[in-house]
């Protein structure tokens, strides 16, 4: 089975069209102002037309209410990934759109999290625990032990995350085992501002995984 790839955060149609024709499988868009990734939704739902079928959209969330999702599940989005959401609301939330829950890893006890999950979301999604007190609970470039994920039985289909980039995907995808990676920072020139020949980096390196 092949490694495939999301690209989050992006924003503009030249970096998005970039991830679509370099193979990506998924595509993020964030919705969370502090971010200097975030997105509106007008802009979201000019960029979701250039999306083919083959592609699939995955909004970001910081635990929204219901006026947030709403207006973004409005722009045409196919899942939702939370962040800072518990397993209830996710659960709640996934009666509406499929869910990646993404929990945040520093240590084994943190992964230990995912199994609460099952039944409330499609996909966990791994990724790098940012510090306390860090305006963002993800897209830092910051990576985890990716030991932490050896062994472990899975209860849902997962991804990895934090911190990946072409020239560490492939040692992550080879320790982890992971069959979807996600990436943002590191396909940037600068927080927030995608570069489309790190994506093209990128997306050549997971399909040599
Ligand atoms: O990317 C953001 O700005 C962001 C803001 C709020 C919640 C989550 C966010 N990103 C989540 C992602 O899916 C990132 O791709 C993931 O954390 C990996 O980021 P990076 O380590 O920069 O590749």
């Amino acid at each position: 089975m092949p490694v495939t790839a999301k690209i989050c955060g992006l924003s503009t149609p030249e970096t998005l069209d970039a991830a679509i024709a370099d193979g990506a499988s998924h595509v993020g868009f964030v919705f969370f102002p502090p971010s200097p990734r975030n997105v509106s939704f007008d802009q979201v739902r000019a960029l979701i037309a250039r999306v083919p079928p083959h592609v699939g959209t995955v909004g970001v969330f910081v635990d929204p209410d219901e006026t947030l999702l709403s207006a973004a599940l409005a722009t045409g989005i196919q899942a939702v990934q939370l962040h800072k959401t518990t397993p209830e609301r996710a659960a709640a939330i996934r009666m509406r759109v499929p869910v990646w829950a993404a929990i945040a890893v520093k240590t084994r006890a943190d992964v230990g999290q995912a199994a609460a999950y099952s039944g409330a979301a499609d996909r966990i999604l791994y990724d790098a625990k940012t510090p306390e007190g860090a305006a963002l609970p993800g897209g830092m470039g910051l990576r985890f032990d990716w030991k932490l994920l050896e062994n472990l039985p899975q209860p849902l289909p997962w991804a990895l995350s934090g911190g990946l980039d072409a020239g560490n995907v492939r040692e992550a995808v080879g320790g982890t085992g992971a069959r979807l990676v996600d990436v943002s920072s590191g396909v940037e020139s600068a927080p927030g501002v995608k570069d489309v020949a790190k994506i093209a980096a990128f997306l050549k390196a997971v399909a040599q995984c």
